[in-house]
């Protein structure tokens, strides 16, 4: 378990992290989502002792990190997967990690098959690696000691779909055998996908926090029908606002309740879901007055 109390970092006189207050449960994989600058990094980094908070603490399983004997074997950390050393191969970079840890090279072959980099490309010098092989040599670097905690700052950066797909299922398996993952990202649908728990940070605050079921809770429901006039009809006489979206309509109101009024007027329904776009308007809801830059019309953010 990651506990996360108060935590709060300045420099100079701004404010990167502002008294933040969270846990990650062993079991879950607790996304640690916001805006590029909203202070992720530097609260990982003072998980792992890197940094110094001025305020506040951080424990992973009741321990502070520096307290840790032998840290890799407890929580496996990848910060920046560019942060290796460039002229050392895939496997050097594990053989070495193995060695300090104290476990056998066989480790190094097991990990390097676990994150799918093959014999050549482990002979490869990290210079020379795509960046989604890097963060795949740091995912089994931070694998590699068998640790309970996992702490990683945008994982997902550089790996294509089929890449991302495959650290799902990675985190998950781990999280689902009792291990606890933080991971961080700036890209909704990313964590949205991965994560059991969400919490928001914008501009050093938390924003939100919980389930992503829990946040999409109040951001309505998607329905499209057949007789999409009368379902308007049946909605608004019930005293809704329906708002027309993609070809259905948003409701501020839970899925049962539209389903009821549909049944009710014998309306057939064809999609009746939580709104899609909804975590999303959620975080650009909630880090709208946080966002630190801003994009020329028609630029691509
Ligand atoms: N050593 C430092 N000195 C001064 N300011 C810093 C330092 N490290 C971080 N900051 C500032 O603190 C803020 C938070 O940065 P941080 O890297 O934690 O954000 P982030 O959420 O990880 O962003 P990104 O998604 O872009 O990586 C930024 O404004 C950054 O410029």
């Amino acid at each position: 378990m990651i506990k996360v109390e108060n935590l709060t970092k300045k420099y100079g006189g701004f404010t990167a992290v502002d008294d933040i207050s969270f846990v990650a449960q062993p079991g879950r994989v607790t996304g640690f989502l916001g805006p590029n600058g909203a202070g992720k990094s530097t609260s990982m980094r003072i998980m792992v002792g890197l940094t110094k908070a001025d305020r506040g603490s951080v424990t992973i399983g009741g321990h502070d990190y520096m307290d840790i004997p032998n840290p890799a074997r407890h929580v496996g950390v990848l910060l920046d997967a560019s942060a290796q050393h460039a002229g050392r191969t895939g496997r050097e970079v594990l053989a070495l990690s193995a060695a300090t840890m104290g476990l056998p090279s066989t480790r190094v072959d097991e990990m390097l098959s676990l994150v799918s980099l093959t014999e050549v490309e482990s002979k490869r010098r990290v210079k020379n690696y795509s960046l989604g092989m890097r963060q795949r040599l740091g995912i089994a670097n931070a694998l590699m000691g068998d640790p309970q905690v996992l702490i990683l700052d945008e994982p997902a950066n550089g790996l294509d779909p089929a890449g991302i797909r495959w650290m799902r299922g990675l985190l998950k398996g781990y999280a689902d055998r009792g291990g606890t993952v933080l991971l961080s990202s700036h890209l909704l649908h990313e964590v949205q996908m991965i994560a059991d728990e969400l919490v928001m940070i914008g501009r050093g605050r938390i924003v939100a926090q919980g389930t992503p079921q829990e946040l999409l809770q109040d951001s309505g429901t998607f329905v499209r029908a057949l007789e999409a006039d009368r379902l308007v009809e049946a909605l608004q006489a019930a005293g809704f606002d329906p708002t027309p979206v993609a070809d259905g309509f948003r409701v501020e109101a839970e899925s049962v309740q539209v389903g009821k009024i549909a049944a009710e007027h014998q309306i057939t329904l064809v999609e009746l879901k939580l709104a899609d776009g909804g975590l999303e308007d959620l975080f650009l809801e909630l880090t709208a007055d946080t966002q630190r830059e801003t994009y020329p019309e028609g630029a691509q953010a």
